[in-house]
């Protein structure tokens, strides 16, 4: 069984935590991710310690409140397949939240290190930047709800990819696991998946130089991929559109990735 794939739990109650991905179950230390599945009425709160959070309304409407305010009826679609962006709310450390669905729910909870106490802030739909990558077969429609260009977290970033039936995304092959700026930064990742249709799949291959790392997954929907470190792409099968939500944090809030070498050729060739 690999260490990097996790399955989902079954949403049977009216709160589920369908992932939990946590620095103590995993080999993570700066991201942490929870996926929670809500009833309408039903809640799920937590006191955030050393930690700052971006709740994303995956699917469904919710309340958030960090105790001095409400944000209220977030969410804006009833699958990640429409591909319109969605409602997020970032709360900072030493404060407290509370999550109700207003109707049946899938909320993502992103997690990482923060002592820098910084402003709650609702990240809108229509706030959301929307970047379409890649050419051929590397085709992917990118949601940008809090990337490195935004100074609203102190380590946070959060991404939703959507990649087009038989193409792939996060390739050529790209890493970030040294820290070594303007060059390469580190930071650790989490990938949580969905396909359409929900029988589809992907494959995910996560790898380091040394091959230390060498895992190729069948990735299904609803499956959480870790990427301690390592290139990670992804392959789409014809006849599936895959989505995926990353978060992505470490000792510095900058996106810089290094392209496997062996492949960047793919890149040049397609200029
Ligand atoms: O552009 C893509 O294909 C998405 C990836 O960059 C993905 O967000 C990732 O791998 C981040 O490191």
């Amino acid at each position: 069984m690999s260490k990097l794939l996790r399955k989902p739990n079954k949403a049977e109650q009216e709160l589920t935590v369908i992932h939990n991905v946590t620095t103590e179950n995993s080999s993570l230390e700066y991201v942490e991710f929870k996926v929670v599945d809500l009833t309408p009425g039903a809640k799920y709160a937590e006191e955030l310690d050393e930690k700052e959070v971006c709740i994303v309304a995956v699917t469904g409407r919710i309340n958030v409140t960090d105790q001095e305010q409400t944000f209220r009826n977030l969410g804006t679609r009833e699958s990640v397949f429409e591909q319109k962006p969605t409602d997020s709310v970032y709360i900072s450390n030493n404060r407290s939240f509370e999550i109700e669905g207003v109707s049946k729910a899938r909320v993502a909870i992103c997690y990482s290190p923060s002592e820098n106490q910084l402003p709650t802030k609702l990240i809108k739909a229509s706030d959301i930047g929307i970047e379409h990558r890649g050419v051929q077969n590397n085709k992917r429609l990118v949601h940008n709800i809090l990337p490195d260009s935004d100074p609203s977290a102190n380590s946070l970033l959060v991404v939703e990819v959507f990649t087009e039936s038989g193409n792939w995304s996060s390739y050529p092959p790209h890493k970030h696991d040294q820290d070594n700026l303007p060059y390469e930064s580190f930071l650790e990742e989490t990938y949580y998946h969905e396909m359409n249709p929900k029988q589809g799949f992907v494959f995910q291959r996560v790898y380091t130089d040394d091959r230390s790392i060498d895992e190729t997954m069948t990735v299904e929907h609803g499956d959480v991929v870790i990427v301690p470190a390592g290139y990670h792409p992804v392959g789409v099968p014809d006849g599936y559109v895959s989505y995926y939500l990353n978060v992505m944090a470490g000792p510095k809030r900058t996106w810089k990735f290094h392209n496997d070498p062996d492949h960047e050729w793919i890149l040049k060739s397609r200029q």
